[in-house]
């Protein structure tokens, strides 16, 4: 009445929700803000010696914690080497290396009491205790050589017709959208793919997303897993976390998690009581589960980890890998020769053969240089010991950032680009050992070779059926990837068509 008065005409003044709301936000909004900051301020040690950026030194990670929020970690950690050397901190208390030597230091370091770097809290906060999460180097050493032994590379054999099944009916979808058009975004093909192929393997059932159309919702769970994860891994005791939580669970989407958690364990336990129709992986390590101290459902909880552990890392693989060899003609020219000299047709793909064939396995781990599935390699806690000739005290965090290893200049010659011939080329000076995609040491991934096996099969009978062309709008594929503990990957859009044999 008294705003109405004051105007002439007599109107009620306009209501301006910004400026209105300014004092409010800054009301509620700055204490918050400055609480996180104090409340996130380092408690535990801290490493000294080790340079950093200001913003992540003197104001509590922020510059980490917002590359982390925004996905963009792994290129992050990558300036921050290019800026501060080959160790540097991104927090207080936690650093990164991007050496070999670091890298053995660190993941090679052995299991023994005292010299282990083990996991760190994050991992807690991914699931229950299992192969991927624990730290207890015991029960770790139990279930790997319960699981191990079904997935040398000896083992993994036995399995390469299955997965050439799977690559059929990958390329029966493929050809069926052909018939209405030319171009099809492939990454949630490859998706399904993966997700089939490692059930299949792995259970002795393809979970047949492929024929479903898409994946299930369980399946993609772990990447928003890894991603909330590292938020509150990020923001730990600032009362983020909680609050995320809380809507999570009661605002947005009930019980989502424990819905994805039964159905695959329901899956799972189905399997141990099915009837198998050949030697998968599970029925070996039935097996052998007399002889182990697990018990069933810690069996079953550790199928589980191994399952998700394997479906966006191929993926991503397989991804990157398509799109370095199309956006590289004569690689892609050399990779077919060697394909169609080595195959009559892609019926006649082979795991034995395909595991021989040099280009192959080059643009194979060429890609997984340029662009590693796990970009930043696992936090671990230090016993107190020395990395790449630093002390890292005791209980500081440290890791090796793999996608800075393998972009280190001091390694490779031209490092950002996609040269396989690197790795064909006998004069060839790049130091090879340091690329490890897959980790050194026994927390390396356990399925190493499955995935190996998997990629070229995939990548032979791929590059012998179709003629491609990317068509998509990517231009720098590193860049334009989000990362959160794998990478989003950008749109794999193709032009494809079937070749004649
Ligand atoms: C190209 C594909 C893959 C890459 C690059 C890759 C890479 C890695 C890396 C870097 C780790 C260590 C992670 C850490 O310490 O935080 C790891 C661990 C692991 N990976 Fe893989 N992985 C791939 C495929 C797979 C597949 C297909 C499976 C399962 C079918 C799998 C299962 C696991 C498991 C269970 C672990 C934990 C091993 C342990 O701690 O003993 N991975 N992987």
């Amino acid at each position: 009445m008294v705003f109405a008065m004051a105007l002439p005409s007599g109107q009620m003044p306009e209501f301006h929700p910004t400026i209105m709301s300014l004092p409010v936000m800054a009301i509620v909004l700055v204490p918050w803000i400055l609480i996180i900051l104090i409340k996130t301020l380092p408690k535990g040690p801290t490493i000294k010696g080790v340079p950093g950026s200001f913003f992540d030194l003197f104001c509590c990670g922020a510059g980490t914690k917002y590359h982390f929020v925004f996905g963009k970690s792994a290129h992050y950690f990558h300036s921050l080497h290019q800026s501060y050397g080959n160790i540097a901190r991104f927090a207080p208390g936690q650093a990164t290396t991007n050496t070999l030597k670091g890298l053995r230091n660190i993941y090679g370091a052995g299991t023994g009491k005292g010299s282990a770097f083990l996991k760190t809290s994050f991992y807690k906060g991914i699931s229950r205790r299992n192969i991927f999460t624990a730290s207890d180097p015991v029960y770790h050493a139990t279930v790997r050589k319960l699981f191990g032994p079904s997935m040398t590379p000896g083992a993994m054999q036995a399995h390469g017709n299955v997965i050439l099944e799977c690559t059929q009916r990958l390329h029966g979808v493929i050809n069926a959208t052909l018939e209405k058009t030319r171009t099809i975004s492939l990454n949630r093909l490859l998706y399904c793919h993966s997700v089939d192929t490692v059930s299949e393997v792995l259970l002795g059932k393809s979970l047949g997303c492929l024929k479903r159309g898409k994946p299930y919702f369980w399946t993609e769970q772990l990447s928003r897993i890894f991603f909330w994860a590292t938020i509150r891994e990020q923001f730990a005791g600032s009362g983020v976390p909680t609050l995320i939580k809380l809507m999570l669970r009661y605002l947005i989407r009930k019980g989502v998690r424990s819905r994805a958690e039964q159905a695959r364990m329901r899956l799972i336990n189905e399997q141990l009581i099915a009837p198998h129709n050949r030697r998968d992986i599970m029925v070996e390590v039935m097996e052998r589960a007399n002889t182990s101290e697990l018990d069933v459902p810690e069996i079953a909880e550790n199928f589980s980890a191994i399952m998700l552990a394997g479906f966006h890392t191929t993926q991503n693989a397989l991804c990157a890998t398509i799109y370095f060899v199309l956006t590289h003609p004569e690689a892609n020219a050399r990779l077919v020769a060697e394909l169609q000299a080595a195959f009559a047709s892609p019926d006649d793909v082979s795991g034995h053969v395909a595991e021989g064939l040099p280009y192959l396995n080059a643009v194979i781990t060429e890609s997984l240089r340029l662009y590693p599935p796990v970009p930043l390699g696992g936090p671990r806690v230090s016993p107190g010991a020395y990395v790449d000739g630093t002390y890292i005290p005791a209980g500081t965090e440290i890791c090796t950032s793999l996608f800075a290893l393998h972009h280190n200049p001091e390694y490779f010659n031209e490092p950002y680009e996609f040269i396989p011939e690197r790795w064909t080329e006998p004069g060839s000076t790049d130091k090879k050992e340091a690329v490890q995609p897959f980790l050194v040491g026994s927390r390396s991934c356990v399925a190493k070779y499955f995935a190996k096996q998997m990629m070229q099969l995939t990548l032979a009978s791929f590059f012998m059926e179709y003629e491609a062309e990317y068509v998509g709008p990517v231009k720098d594929w590193q860049r334009e990837s989000r990362c959160y503990a794998f990478w989003e990957v950008p749109d794999l859009k193709l032009k494809l068509q079937r070749r004649q044999y």
